[in-house]
């Protein structure tokens, strides 16, 4: 990307401080009647979606301030994550220090930027309420994966109790996992059904859908269940639990986020949009931002239509940005948390 490039350069250094500030939340999407006849004429033309990405990267480069404003963009849309078996209240507490302040105050003085926050803290339910205390005040929600997270394989009503008990632990978002053997049999009633009733268990907290891409074999099979989550009420639809062999990459991306804009053409309602999973460097988060600018344009670069799942990211955007204003890079493990 050229810094002229209109597509991306309304991204300005000056502008980026305004494009961070709370924006009024849309309308959730409230979901539609399963329309199978959609679903079955729903194609995804691997060749050409690889095509187009595989040539994303020497299109768009952004550089210099515009590149720190994409990278303070990027952070903000952050949904910071911890999900190990060896989670611990401390470094959960550790965590949300670093989403409350992501970047080191002097460096943000200096990129004349203040009151960033990362888009949310993503833990396991029993990490729920430390995070919940450590966020207080903060305007920072927790995002709890659940139903049986990863593979999503529990008993239906365990997968059930779970929601509900995440949201009474005060988690705002919950990351719920498909049955990826609905996908891969064709049953799109029993996804769609599964999808529904866990929405429903959410009540008022977000509902993002983990469709586990890396597992689902075509990316047909991806645009099709990306289609039928968002049929069945689903706030945002995100790539991968960040456990399977392959998670996010830019052609899921594209076929995902191009679902999103065919449901919105025809139903008027927006969905949001998380890539999870390997995402881990700075310059791979800006390719992932221009695509959506591309695709779906500036009301996609929002904490409320976009988020990366990360655990590392936000250390490799550091690095960068430390690099923009001293033209020095520091030592990965300086930046070692997230
Ligand atoms: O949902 C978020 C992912 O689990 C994070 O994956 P990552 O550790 O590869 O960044």
């Amino acid at each position: 990307m050229r810094a002229e490039d209109p597509r991306l350069t309304t991204l300005s250094p000056e502008t980026a401080a305004t494009g961070l500030l709370p924006q009024l939340a849309h309308a959730r999407n409230p979901g539609m009647a399963l329309d199978l006849d959609w679903v079955a004429g729903v194609q995804a033309n691997t060749s050409a979606i690889e095509r187009r990405c595989a040539t994303l990267g020497g299109r768009r480069s952004v550089k210099k301030d515009w590149q720190a404003a994409w990278l303070l963009k990027a952070i903000s849309l952050i949904d910071l994550t911890t999900l190990s078996g060896d989670d611990t209240p401390g470094r959960v507490e550790r965590l949300c220090a670093k989403a409350r302040q992501p970047v080191r105050p002097d460096m943000l003085a200096a990129l004349g930027m203040t009151g960033l926050t990362v888009g949310a803290v993503c833990v396991y339910h029993d990490m729920v309420e430390t995070a919940v205390r450590c966020l207080e005040g903060s305007n920072i929600p927790v995002a709890a994966v659940s139903t049986g997270f990863p593979a999503g394989l529990s008993p239906w009503r365990l997968r059930l109790a779970e929601i509900g008990e995440s949201v009474k632990a005060g988690a705002k978002e919950i990351d719920i996992v498909i049955s990826r053997r609905h996908v891969l049999t064709g049953n799109w009633q029993a996804l769609y059904d599964e999808m529904r009733e866990m929405r429903a268990a959410c009540g008022e907290a977000h509902v993002k859908a983990i469709l586990a891409t890396g597992e689902l074999q075509t990316l047909r099979n991806v645009a099709r269940a990306s289609l039928v989550c968002m049929m069945a009420g689903a706030d945002f639809i995100k790539t991968s639990t960040g456990k399977e062999a392959v998670n996010a990459t830019l052609p899921v991306t594209l076929t995902m986020i191009r679902a999103i804009r065919d449901y919105q053409d025809r139903t008027g309602h927006k969905v949001g949009y998380k890539p999870a999973g390997g995402i881990s460097k700075a310059k791979d988060a800006l390719l992932y931002l221009a695509l959506m600018k591309d695709e779906l344009g500036a009301p996609w670069l929002q904490p409320d239509l976009m988020r990366f799942g990360a655990s590392s990211l936000l250390g490799d955007i550091e690095r960068q940005l430390e690099h923009h204003l001293t033209g020095a890079y520091s030592a990965g493990y300086r930046h070692a948390l997230a």
